[in-house]
């Protein structure tokens, strides 16, 4: 598990407009990538290419390369089905499905994509994926009860474990505790850390005390103006971009100046 990517010349179209222009980056395996930027610079755009769920959107293609382990997701051989079972995506309103239990809910991917199980088979799985999103203790004693009853923090790390029950390589993570309160926040800031251990992980975050925490290199993205392309203006170890930022417009970010 944990693989490295690579974003190569990558521009990034809704029709025909240029949404990201060249993006290169090399995502490490067992570490935390962050994303940070103003808002419409392309964050989260660049992060659905990663996965191939930008196609899902009317008119999104790329152009240029993004390798998972040497290989691009791009190519034509590919299927982004298969991309999405080495790549899970989490996003920022926790989204179980409302009625289906706490178990069904960890297993809902892997019935998804047709794999047969046996139960006993499934009760590991379930156990593995809580415990892996540290919430196996809080539920292990409702695991039928429904998905909507749990807190949202809760509900985050349900949709955690459900993304990593199908055993992905990377997760990218869309602003995923926008909708929490602090200390839930706090919660799935500290699983993120233990998630790195065994995952590629990427953030799209609008908080960069977060993306300070939490990450080990941070890419700051940034726009000209409405209509121009968003582009990466600096990429590097997180400590370096918040402390001695190469780029004038990264340290103007970073202190509040705009965004
Ligand atoms: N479905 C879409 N169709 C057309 N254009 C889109 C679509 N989604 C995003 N865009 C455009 O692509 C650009 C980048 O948007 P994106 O949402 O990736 O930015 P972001 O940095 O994640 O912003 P935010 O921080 O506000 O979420 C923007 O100009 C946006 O208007």
């Amino acid at each position: 598990m944990a693989k490295r990517m690579e974003l190569k010349n990558l521009n990034v179209y809704y029709g025909d407009f240029l949404a990201v222009e060249g993006v290169d980056m090399v995502i490490e395996p067992r570490a935390v990538t962050a994303f940070i930027g103003p808002s419409g610079c392309g964050k989260s755009t660049v992060l659905r290419t990663l996965d191939r769920m930008l196609e899902l959107t009317p008119g999104g293609h790329v152009s240029g390369e993004v390798l998972l382990d040497e290989q691009n997701i791009y190519a034509n051989n590919v299927d982004p089905v298969r991309v999405r079972q080495q790549v899970g995506m989490v996003f920022q309103q926790p989204n179980p499905f409302p009625t289906m239990s706490i178990r069904d809910n960890v297993l809902a991917g892997i019935k998804l994509n047709a794999r047969r199980m046996a139960k006993a088979q499934q009760d590991e799985v379930v156990e593995r994926s809580l415990q892996g999103a540290n919430l196996w203790k809080e539920v292990k004693d409702r695991l039928d009860a429904p998905g909507n009853g749990l807190s949202g923090g809760q509900q985050q790390r349900l949709c955690i474990a459900r993304a990593i029950a199908i055993q992905p390589e990377v997760l990218l993570m869309d602003e995923p505790c926008s909708a929490l309160d602090p200390i839930s926040t706090l919660a799935i800031e500290d699983l993120i850390q233990e998630l790195k251990e065994n995952y590629t992980v990427v953030i799209v975050t609008h908080n960069m005390q977060q993306a300070s925490r939490v990450s080990d290199k941070t890419g700051f993205f940034n726009i000209e103006g409405t209509g121009k392309p968003g582009h990466l203006v600096e990429f590097d170890q997180t400590e370096k971009i918040f402390t001695n930022p190469t780029q004038k417009d990264t340290e103007r970010y970073i202190t509040g100046q705009f965004g």
